[in-house]
């Protein structure tokens, strides 16, 4: 049986963005509130955004090191489905917020240099016994500004027995689509500068091209 690779689309700003990906077949939406990414939204516009995402399409808060008090703000006005994590936050503050809003978390993981399968499945086992709201790790490669940086990491560090549990991102395009699904074999793939037009902006020719490569992948 072929495995359906979900996709994410993040760093939604605006309404069209928001059409275009549900329309291509977005698995989820990531809706960035960190306030030094030029794909930052506010909680009030993510209000305004979130009544046009269907059932059975997930959406992502993501933060880059904001408190419990931040998160339970922003997701009271802003009643996002799964919180995503992305920064320096640590194991304990990860759970404390998602539990203070009742959400499942994602982990970003920013690959370092110098880390190695190990060190990703020793993190997956400590989040997964620290809370029932840890629903996975997304691997990212390490940049400046945290994410969303349009970088490759080395996909061969990912263990192939964690690769059905991990959310693939980091640099994604329609040129690298169908490589990373054959090489990786993720649960799922998570893709911002790589279908934009600008920041913050984005293309629906890449979104739409960028699903298409996914899906031509699990066939292969
Ligand atoms: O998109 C951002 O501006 C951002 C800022 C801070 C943390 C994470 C951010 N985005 C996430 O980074 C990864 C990789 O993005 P890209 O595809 O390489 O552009 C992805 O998960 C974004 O959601």
């Amino acid at each position: 049986m072929t495995h359906r690779t979900r996709v994410k689309i993040c760093g939604i700003t605006r309404s069209e963005d928001l059409q275009a990906a549900i329309a291509a077949g977005a698995d989820a939406i990531g809706l960035v509130f960190y306030d030094k990414s030029p794909r930052f939204v506010s909680a009030e516009t993510a209000a305004s955004l979130l009544p046009a995402i269907p059932p059975f399409v997930t959406s992502v808060g993501l933060f880059v090191n904001a408190t419990s008090e931040e998160v339970m703000a922003i997701v009271g006005t802003a009643p996002v489905s799964m919180l995503q994590f992305h920064g320096d936050e640590t194991i304990d503050q990860c759970c404390h917020a998602a539990k203070a809003v009742n959400r499942p978390f994602m982990r970003a993981i920013r690959m370092k240099p110098g880390m190695t399968g190990a060190d990703l499945l020793e993190y997956e086992h400590s989040y997964r016994a620290a809370s029932r709201l840890f629903s996975g790790i997304l691997l990212d490669a390490f940049v400046d500004g945290y994410g969303g940086g349009g970088k490759v990491f080395d996909w061969s560090l990912i263990p192939k027995e964690l690769a059905p549990r991990v959310v693939l991102s980091g640099g994604l395009s329609v040129q690298n689509a169908t490589e990373a699904v054959l090489q990786v074999r993720p649960h799922a793939v998570d893709v911002s500068s790589g279908v934009e037009l600008s920041k913050g902006i984005k293309d629906p020719v890449k979104i739409s091209e960028f699903i298409r490569a996914v899906r031509a992948a699990e066939h292969g």
